[in-house]
């Protein structure tokens, strides 16, 4: 079953998801977690054990809504997500460095990069379940934890749209340098998720490239309850 994930996440359309990234800096993809799994996860969230921390997103003004990061060891198949993930990621993650010209690289593999966070003194997981209830949505922002920060992450969505939910769309928001923003609506079927940057993504100008800041959010769930989970690569001081 966690091979398995390896094996769904390698067998992506890899050629595809990073021209996506390339060209508009997200990328929107198929059906990845069973409906088992995405119900696997909505039961763990009550499982108050598995988590280092709750946060209460009213009273942070960051959304109406909850979130829980795991704690380490995390359950198996997020530590599968995550390593595998990061593996493709990477790629990107260095082409892009690439394009603005910097000349150091992401290690190939998660727990090299993790082992770099440390350094940081960024050792607390960051991988979490949110829950959004009717009325429920979440502010734009950004999940920068420290100095170091992984440029990309991956959200699932883990119920049924439509179903179990309506409204609760993903937002991304790019602030384009000396212009006006741009929005973009993303719409996720249960168990297939979105890749989008943590913090930018290079955009190819005149002289070379600039950086257009992206900020993501989730808009008001306007019935029924939404579930999430977060892949973030980089850890938290
Ligand atoms: O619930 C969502 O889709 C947004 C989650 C989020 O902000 C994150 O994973 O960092
Ligand atoms: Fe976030």
């Amino acid at each position: 079953m966690i091979q398995d994930i390896k094996t769904r996440i390698a067998n992506l359309n890899w050629e595809s998801i990073q021209n996506d990234l390339d060209e508009q800096g997200f990328a929107k993809l198929p059906v990845i977690l069973t409906k088992e799994e995405c119900e696997y996860f909505i039961e763990l969230y009550c499982e108050e054990e598995s988590y280092r921390t709750t946060i209460n997103m009213m009273r942070y003004r960051f959304g109406n809504g909850e979130y829980k990061y795991f704690s380490y060891p995390l359950p198996e198949i997020i530590q599968s997500l995550r390593e595998s993930f990061y593996l493709e990621l990477v790629k990107t993650a260095n082409r892009w460095l690439g394009y603005l010209k910097k000349t150091e690289q992401f290690p190939d593999h998660l727990q090299d990069f993790l082992n770099t966070c440390e350094k940081y003194e960024q050792t607390r997981p960051t991988p979490l379940l949110l829950k959004y209830e009717t009325g429920g949505f979440n502010c734009l922002h950004q999940d920068l934890y420290g100095d170091l920060f992984f440029p990309f992450q991956v959200v699932f969505v883990l119920n049924q749209r439509d179903k179990d939910f309506c409204g609760g769309e993903s937002l991304l928001v790019e602030q384009i340098p000396r212009a006006q923003s741009r929005g973009h609506v993303i719409t996720l079927e249960q168990g297939s998720a979105l890749i989008f940057p943590t913090n930018y993504r290079p955009v190819l100008g005149k002289k070379g490239y600039y950086k257009n800041t992206i900020r993501h959010g989730v808009s008001t769930v306007t019935s029924g309850a939404r579930y999430g989970l977060g892949i973030i690569f980089h850890d938290s001081k």
